[in-house]
């Protein structure tokens, strides 16, 4: 049988959770730190390492089929692709930044001014819609040292925490884009592929599903049973089962893990006790 091949970050942020998120799906492969490509011993793929940077044109000539790249990338140098699914991590933004020294006041103070930059085509295209025009200068790495040694009047770069812009004495003044790790799919992919594209992409969303949400298991008086379900905005209607204890229930449900906290002390003051919460490994809709 034929296999997915796909492109995963050889090394750096995107490559731990990449494969974490093909463990997730039950599809196991050998990190390669040395190796180019590995084939998964449990389901029909081959994984290729490679440079995050190199891996739209291996996209769009058909080196691989699918690939896990940031999509900042993708909106640098692969606004052609498609993005089959947002996985959820390696979050991030692409901003302006200048020094924390000088007042800002609008994009137009960008006007003439050096900036260095990994994202060319990002800048140019964000300057542009603007009406405005810079000089760029493109660096690969540790970008947000330019100012300080004088090659450039601002940067633009990926911002996470801010840390490596404020250990650089700079600010951020504009975000440009939002970006997240995300599947990305080949303009070539055969027909067989897409079948085993589908296979996977039916995983991921379950495990991303899964990732977002918690089971809770609470034990409530019958009498309170009515306010308390109320509160839980559960997936279809909680499952309620009696305790050995007259009078009580135990009430399961499945919950958003960012909701959970929202009504916790509602679920307590409403009479809800021993409440359990329980990650989830997949689930199927
Ligand atoms: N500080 C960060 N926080 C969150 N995500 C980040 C951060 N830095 C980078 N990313 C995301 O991870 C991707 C990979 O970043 P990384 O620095 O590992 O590689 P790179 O230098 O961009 O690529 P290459 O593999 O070509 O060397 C970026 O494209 C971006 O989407
Ligand atoms: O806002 P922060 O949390 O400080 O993250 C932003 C920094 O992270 C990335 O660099 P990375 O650490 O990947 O190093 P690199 O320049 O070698 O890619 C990015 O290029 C920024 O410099
Ligand atoms: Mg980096």
């Amino acid at each position: 049988m034929k296999k997915i091949r796909i492109a995963i970050q050889k090394s750096g942020r995107l490559n731990e959770d990449s494969l974490q998120i093909l463990k997730d799906c039950g599809i196991s492969i050998d990190n390669g730190k040395d190796q180019l490509k590995a084939s998964s011993r449990n389901f029909p793929l081959e994984a290729f390492y490679l440079r995050n940077g190199d891996i739209p044109q291996y996209l769009r000539d058909g080196v691989v089929d699918i690939a896990i790249i940031g999509e900042n990338v993708l909106i640098e140098k692969g606004q052609d692709l498609i993005v089959a699914e947002k996985l959820g991590f390696s979050k991030c933004k692409v901003s302006l930044a200048i020094p924390k020294s000088v007042k800002y006041n609008s994009i137009k103070d960008f006007e003439g001014k050096r900036i260095a930059t990994s994202y060319p085509n990002t800048v140019e295209n964000y300057l542009k819609e603007k009406g405005v025009k810079a000089e760029l200068h493109i660096i690969n790495g540790s970008v947000e040292i330019a100012p300080n040694i004088g090659l450039a009047d601002a940067i633009c770069d990926i911002v996470s925490s801010g840390s490596t812009l404020f250990k650089n004495n700079l600010k951020e003044v504009e975000v440009m884009l939002h970006s997240e790790a995300v599947l990305v799919v080949s303009p070539q992919i055969s027909e067989e592929g897409k079948i085993l594209l589908e296979k996977l992409r039916f995983r991921i969303q379950s495990v991303l599903r899964a990732r977002q949400s918690k089971y809770v298991l609470l034990n409530a008086p019958n009498e309170k049973l009515k306010d308390i379900i109320a509160l839980l905005p559960g997936m279809r209607s909680p499952t309620v089962l009696p305790l050995a204890e007259e009078g009580w229930s135990s009430v399961h449900t499945v919950i958003n893990k960012d909701k959970f906290w929202e009504v916790i002390e509602e679920l307590k003051e409403a009479g809800a006790e021993g409440i359990l919460v329980c990650p989830i490994e997949k689930m199927v809709l």
